[in-house]
């Protein structure tokens, strides 16, 4: 009897795999756009010249290649076919049908604006309209009337071609190059509504007498993972950053924008993408180090200069564009707060990725203190996560508030609307990963669930989805981590390539050792990566075909983050949470998102998340939620081994039972008591000295 279908019997499969198109294979799937609600794109009246060198998402040759630089991104001689024709598109206006353009000119009702965003699942708010709407609503029996603010809805000309953004938003012919040369033609929606709020003038799209005169808007973004909110804040940024240079007179360089990231890994990620898009602009994008500088005016540093390590000598960085974790840019700022922060003064663009992480508890101070501590009166902020609870928006909006007020009195800051843009739904899991929960009953039955998911031969149809290396898994302590990556060690034949498959990539590590296992993960030499929330957030692998939570995540945004490594750009994917009876009083927030991607993915068919399974799960007083978002499971917490060893004994990862541990034990003391003794007696020509006795006066 296959023991995970005894241990999964107490679910139902999620989707039957017979039910999944065989066009679009879990492990390595691409859908034909990149957009998450697969709503084909309005594209110009010619007809697109489809060749060799698409670079479209739908490129299926792209399917071999796991972590190819784009998911659109063609093989190297497709490359440089379309390099050349990137160049042509700068020469030639003409050249832009080929890529697919809409009449960027064409002005389209608010009708075919809103009917079009409405279509692409967009919805834009404006959140500080000074004056707004209200309407009175009747509450109860007792009629009494309740003023309810409405906040007005806002239909921008959606962005639906790369191509229109040179005639419409004048970007410049090399930035259009970049964008074409990365393989993007057809923006995502979260590109489709953010680019025409970011890339034009307020008054264009919201009523100029009351949208104040700032050139640009305050945003808040709220967009799937793997939607592309990268390059939907980078296109802005590069954009802005040219036009800046050119107005400016001098050549002196100074720092336009500041992006902030929670990790290293994410940071390195968005430097990478930015330079793609900002090569041959003249935008400098720099990642900010340990040791940098920022405030000597006289020495400048080339990105190519930068000492990729953090130690050697000390860096000065005036670059256009800074990309930091919060806490190393604030303790540069704070150390360097002498200089009142002058060489920040120019920063006109604050982006927060991860925003919701950024302003929760563990960054919120570094984050703010940042935001604060930048002077400039025209600052704009944008925030971007694929969660962003009530109370984060409410902070940033605050913040927002509190830098006006406090900048009244140095003079008149420039008064911006702020916006708010969701696609699909609010915080919710990426519409196109299969969701799985599969009961494992105990700590030894995951292991066994995690082994058996890691051999697809051995896998069947009742088993669960297939889950094709690369793949992520998640535990919760690092701890965890290390000890589940040693269970494990052995699990790839090795003429599969071995150990050199599977790795462990956690906080503790060096930057140099993170540096490394990153970049094997992303050239597909390790097939299996385990990892704690570290790499939840943003990192970007385009070739992960799937995401096991080995153990549950803490907290329903963390549930759709992990997963989000998956399903990215519009591709397939696939999310398995193995949960033990310990995890079920906990399981109701992932139950929760797996049922609303559910309904958001349209599955009726009643093969989904049961609803019995949603009502018989226990639901969380808040205090225990905060608790268990904090800490997780305690007994998986060295916290939890001090007041409960039993219970951490339990939890403890591994195969072998506590009397085969123990006898392992002895004997390998045996042994290496053996050998001590061997050596001693080596050492002192035969004598036997195992004890010598005590010394005699
Ligand atoms: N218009 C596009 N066409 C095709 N691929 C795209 C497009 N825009 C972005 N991508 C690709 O989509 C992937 C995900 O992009 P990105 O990392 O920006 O997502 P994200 O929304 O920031 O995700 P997360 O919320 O997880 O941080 C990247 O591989 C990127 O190259």
């Amino acid at each position: 009897m296959d023991p995970l279908k005894l241990l999964s019997r107490s679910t139902k499969r999620s989707r039957p795999l017979s039910a999944i198109p065989s066009s679009s294979t879990l492990s390595n799937g691409q859908n034909g756009t990149p957009q998450s609600f697969n709503i084909k794109p309005k594209v110009g009246s010619k007809k697109r010249k489809r060749g060799p060198n698409d670079g479209s998402a739908a490129d299926g040759a792209d399917d071999l290649n796991f972590f190819g630089d784009s998911g659109s991104k063609p093989s190297s001689s497709k490359r440089k076919i379309e390099s050349d024709q990137a160049k042509g598109l700068a020469e030639d206006d003409a050249d832009q049908e080929d890529t697919g353009t809409l009449n960027g000119t064409q002005e389209l009702s608010e009708e075919e604006r809103r009917s079009i965003l409405k279509k692409h699942k967009l919805k834009i708010i404006w959140l500080n309209q000074p004056t707004p709407a209200t309407t009175e609503k009747r509450k109860g029996k007792e009629n009494i009337k309740v003023k309810k603010i409405e906040k007005p809805s806002v239909f921008p000309q959606p962005v639906q071609s790369f191509g229109e953004l040179r005639e419409r938003y004048n970007i410049s012919n090399r930035l259009a190059e970049n964008i074409h040369e990365q393989g993007y033609s057809v923006p995502t929606e979260v590109q489709l509504g953010s680019l025409p709020l970011l890339l034009q003038e307020p008054a264009k799209y919201l009523p100029g007498e009351l949208c104040g005169d700032s050139s640009h808007v305050d945003l808040l973004t709220v967009a799937p993972t793997g939607s592309g909110k990268t390059l939907a804040f980078m296109i802005p940024l590069v954009r802005n950053i040219q036009a800046i240079r050119r107005a400016k007179s001098t050549s002196t360089k100074s720092t336009s924008a500041i992006i902030l990231a929670p990790t290293k890994e994410l940071v390195g990620q968005i430097v990478n993408e930015g330079r793609k898009l900002a090569k041959g602009t003249g935008v400098q994008i720099t990642q900010v180090r340990k040791g940098m500088r920022l405030s000597e005016a006289d020495s400048e540093v080339q990105d190519s200069d930068v000492d990729e390590g953090t130690s050697g000598p000390v860096s000065t960085v005036k670059s256009d564009i800074l990309v930091s974790t919060p806490g190393l840019l604030q303790s540069i700022m704070e150390n360097e707060r002498a200089a009142e922060n002058e060489h920040l003064v120019d920063v006109k663009f604050l982006v927060l990725d991860e925003a919701d992480v950024l302003l929760d508890p563990l960054f919120r101070d570094q984050t703010l203190s940042i935001w604060n501590g930048l002077s400039n009166q025209e600052l704009r902020v944008s925030l971007w996560s694929a969660t962003m609870g009530s109370n984060i928006e409410e902070l940033a909006r605050s913040t927002i508030n509190d830098r006006r007020v406090n900048l009244e009195s140095k003079g008149s800051p420039v008064e911006a609307p702020l916006i708010r843009l969701v696609v699909g739904l609010k915080d919710s899991a990426v519409p196109n990963v299969q969701h799985k929960l599969i009961y494992a009953a105990t700590e030894q039955g995951k292991l066994m669930g995690l082994r058996q998911l890691l051999h697809p031969t051995t896998s069947t149809a009742e088993a669960g989805p297939p889950l094709r290396p690369p793949f992520l898994v998640f535990t919760q302590t690092i701890e965890r981590a290390v000890a589940l990556h040693s269970e494990l060690l052995y699990d790839i034949p090795a003429e599969a390539g071995g150990i050199n498959r599977i790795a462990v990539l956690h906080s503790d590590l060096s930057d140099s050792a993170r540096d490394l296992v990153m970049t094997r993960f992303r050239k597909g030499e390790i097939w299996v990566l385990i990892t704690t929330d570290l790499l939840s957030r943003g990192v970007d692998f385009r070739g992960v075909n799937g995401v096991v939570n080995y153990d549950i995540p803490t907290s329903s945004a963390a549930y759709v983050h992990r997963v989000g490594r998956a399903g990215r750009a519009g591709r397939d994917g696939v999310a398995i949470t193995l949960y033990s009876q310990e995890d079920v009083p906990y399981l109701k927030h992932v139950a929760n998102v797996v049922s609303m991607a559910e309904k958001q993915n349209g599955s009726t068919d009643g093969s989904g998340m049961q609803q019995w399974l949603l009502d018989a799960l226990p639901t969380l007083t808040k205090q225990d939620k905060q608790k268990f978002k904090k800490h997780g499971l305690e007994s998986r917490t060295s916290r939890g081994k001090e007041k409960n060893p039993k219970a951490s004994r339990k939890a403890r990862i591994s195969t072998k039972s506590g009397f085969a541990r123990k006898s392992e034990n002895n004997r390998k003391g045996a042994i290496q008591g053996s050998q001590r003794r061997a050596q001693a007696e080596a050492e002192n020509g035969g004598e036997e000295t195992d004890f010598g006795g005590f010394e005699q006066d």
